[in-house]
């Protein structure tokens, strides 16, 4: 949820007229419970679950004998946007008291009590002065309507704590919430959240990756990139993009003929050759062997298309059973490849139609056949296009950063590095999305700064960036 509203705020539409959204529907479904004149007691917390109810007690302040409780003080309130509201109650002398001691709150007899104390904010059971507040709620016989889940209830996983809200009524915001479902008493509202904000990937899905202080070593990845022979640059391109896109470590397995310009390229690669010039069925065994240890493969990039070459990958994907990013002229052989590895293919929409998939010049027919496809063939499919269509089959999303600056040689091989990084900590279809946003980004960055005529490695210095400059999210 605080994804898709980062996506929002970043199509336009603020968190502040979300809010107001949500405070109107909570409004409609006070009115729907009580009749004119009727008392309704606002109980809000300091998080935005708080927000909305003060907005709500705005809207019903005229009809209504409403009044509004605030567990703790103003300045302790969270977010900028329930504090405005909060003191925008105050300043059209709307009954708004702040409530220091939640233990001797005193709701008084009130026909209605509106809910907005704890929503998707929430960690663990309710504490004070919430925890009190809660059991005073349920204790007043009014009808209770909820604001977005009943406090107490963990928003994550549906569960219900110790002390939670006894809610007659429920109005959540733009999704039923976990254990909402199949809850006959439950609104759905929606609050104005434009579809883009979930089709498109935006800033909001890089939330996931913040760090952990505690991390170490091997946390973020070990990629090992199988590639080159006929070309040397796209595997070393690919595996330097993967570690800029935060993976621990990136290691090559090429052919000994290239081995050297492989590392000539950047020492903070792991060169592991083998015999030869190109990739072939001899060399698979001792490659599972060495995937064992690492988190995700990325196989493909600068192979070639000799038969040989295909045999081997076909053999390897056929002997692997972890996360695999397929490119290039290995993905020819993914519609008949029988495998229990994961995989991610990133094909343009010609090696698309190769690998037999749809071919559709409008993006949105495009991604419904590309949904198809990935359920046929059971993987996650990266088409890239001027819209990046991304499909594990069920979810789909679509990518519009980049730029026909990235036509040239060598960003596929930065796409697919920065996939096998994200797919070492995110679910194949999130890596696959966010891998198009932060590649695409790159892009419009060198573009904007220099023009065309960017090569793909001007992309590298940017994928950090791209990735988590965002401070917002
Ligand atoms: N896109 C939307 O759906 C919108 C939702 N909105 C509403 O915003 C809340 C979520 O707001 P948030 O500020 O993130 O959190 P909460 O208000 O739920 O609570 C945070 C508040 O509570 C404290 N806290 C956390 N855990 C506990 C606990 N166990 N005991 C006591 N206190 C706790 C925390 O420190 C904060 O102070 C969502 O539910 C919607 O109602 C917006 O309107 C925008 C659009
Ligand atoms: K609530």
């Amino acid at each position: 949820m605080a994804a898709v509203d980062r996506n929002a705020a970043a199509l336009g539409v603020s968190t502040k007229q979300l809010m107001e959204s949500s405070g109107n529907a909570l409004a409609r479904g006070v009115r729907d419970v009580a009749d004119p004149d009727e008392t309704v007691a606002v109980v809000a917390g300091r998080g935005n679950n708080g927000g909305d109810a003060f907005v709500a007690a705005r809207f019903l302040a005229d009809e209504f004998d409403a009044s509004v409780r605030l567990l703790g003080r103003p300045e302790t309130i969270t977010t900028d946007i329930a504090r405005e509201n909060w003191d925008a109650l105050r300043s059209a002398e709307i009954d708004a008291e702040r409530v220091l001691d939640s233990t001797a709150l005193d709701l008084g007899d009130p026909d209605v009590v509106l809910d907005g104390v704890l929503g998707t904010g929430v960690t663990g059971a309710p504490r004070e002065p919430e925890r009190s507040a809660i059991v005073a709620m349920n204790e007043v016989d009014a009808t209770v309507v909820s604001v977005d889940v009943p406090s107490g209830t963990d928003a994550d996983t549906g569960a219900v704590a110790d002390v939670a809200v006894d809610a007659d009524r429920i109005v959540t915001f733009h999704d039923l919430k976990p254990g909402l479902e199949g809850r006959a008493d439950v609104t759905v509202a929606d609050i104005g959240i434009p579809e883009a904000a979930e089709t498109f990937v935006g800033p909001g899905d890089l939330r996931s990756l913040s760090r952990d202080p505690r991390a170490h070593k091997g946390d973020f990845g070990r990629v090992m990139v199988i590639g080159g022979g006929p070309y040397t640059g796209a595997p070393a391109l690919c595996a330097q993009a993967a570690l800029r896109a935060g993976a621990d470590l990136a290691y090559v397995a090429c052919p000994d003929a290239i081995a050297g310009e492989v590392q000539g390229y950047a020492e903070d690669l792991i060169v592991e050759s083998f015999d030869g010039e190109r990739l072939r069925p001899a060399h698979v065994d001792d490659l599972l062997a060495a995937a064992e240890g690492r988190d995700v493969v990325v196989i493909g990039p600068g192979l070639g298309g000799a038969d040989e070459t295909l045999d081997a990958v076909r053999d390897f994907l056929a002997g692997y059973d972890g996360t695999a990013v397929v490119d290039a002229d290995a993905l020819q052989v993914v519609p008949e490849v029988d495998t229990d590895a994961d995989l991610v293919c990133t094909p343009h929409q010609g090696e698309l139609a190769k690998m037999g998939g749809p071919r559709e010049d409008d993006w949105e027919v495009r991604a419904a056949r590309v949904r198809e496809f990935a359920a046929e063939l059971d993987v996650t499919l990266l088409v890239k296009g001027a819209y990046d269509v991304i499909s594990d089959g069920e979810t789909t999303r679509a990518n519009r950063t980049g730029n026909p600056g990235m036509t040239v040689g060598g960003t596929g091989d930065v796409l697919a590095g920065i996939t096998g990084a994200m797919a070492s900590t995110q679910a194949p279809g999130q890596a696959a999305a966010i891998a198009a946003y932060a590649n695409g980004t790159a892009g419009d960055v060198v573009v904007d700064e220099q023009g065309y005529g960017l090569l793909a490695s001007d992309l590298l210095g940017e994928i950090p960036t791209a990735l988590w400059g965002d401070r917002d999210a």
